[in-house]
């Protein structure tokens, strides 16, 4: 979307109990400004959930699986970023984050990290160093990295676009919303 290729890597799924946060970790990264998911195979209700919001609402966004994360963790060309409570502040980190535009992989889990994810990563970072939800760290880590511009995307090959509205909704095709 932006001038680096940033992907976001779901690593771990429990269907049933994690399918919504998968599904909202995908529509989070298209929403924010991501160009890519990888969710694991087994997360196949889920990308087709953000296919079809990508469908109606327009990208440019991907959605991809994987049955090998690690491999994608190990063989990543370009800088890596695990989201983890245990890492160093967002505030401390997010301009040396902004140094280079080499590819960005951002990796957020959803059971126990194996700890050679904080070993390979560039940058553990943390998101206060609190528990709480892979969805609102990546949407934080995300508004940091793109410094709010990822607020101001235009997107393509949408069928419809929400006008926005003080109150009421009004969503147009997409012809006739310019
Ligand atoms: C709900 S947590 C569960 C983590 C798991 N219990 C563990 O021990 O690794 C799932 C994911 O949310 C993200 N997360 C939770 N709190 C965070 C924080 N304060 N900063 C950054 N990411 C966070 C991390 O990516 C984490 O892997």
């Amino acid at each position: 979307m932006f001038e680096r290729e940033v992907t976001v890597l779901r690593l771990g799924h429990r269907p049933g109990r994690d399918d919504r946060m998968t599904t909202h970790v995908g529509l989070t990264a298209r929403a924010l400004g991501a160009d890519r998911v990888v969710l694991s195979t087994d997360a196949s209700h889920s990308r087709d959930t953000i296919t079809d919001i990508t469908d109606r609402f327009g990208g440019p966004f991907t959605v991809e699986t994987t049955d090998n994360p690690k491999r994608l963790v190990s063989s990543f060309e370009g800088t890596i970023a695990h989201l983890t409570m245990y890492g160093l502040p967002v505030q401390s980190v997010e301009d040396d984050l902004r140094a280079t535009t080499d590819p960005l992989l951002v990796v957020v889990g959803a059971e126990k990290v194996p700890f050679d994810v904080y070993d390979r990563a560039d940058f553990n970072v943390a998101v206060t160093n609190q528990p709480h939800s892979e969805v609102a760290g990546l949407a934080v880590f995300l508004d940091r990295l793109f410094d709010g511009r990822e607020l101001e995307q235009e997107w393509t090959d949408a069928d419809r676009r929400v006008i926005p509205k003080e109150t009421g909704k009004k969503v147009v095709p997409t012809s006739d919303a310019e």
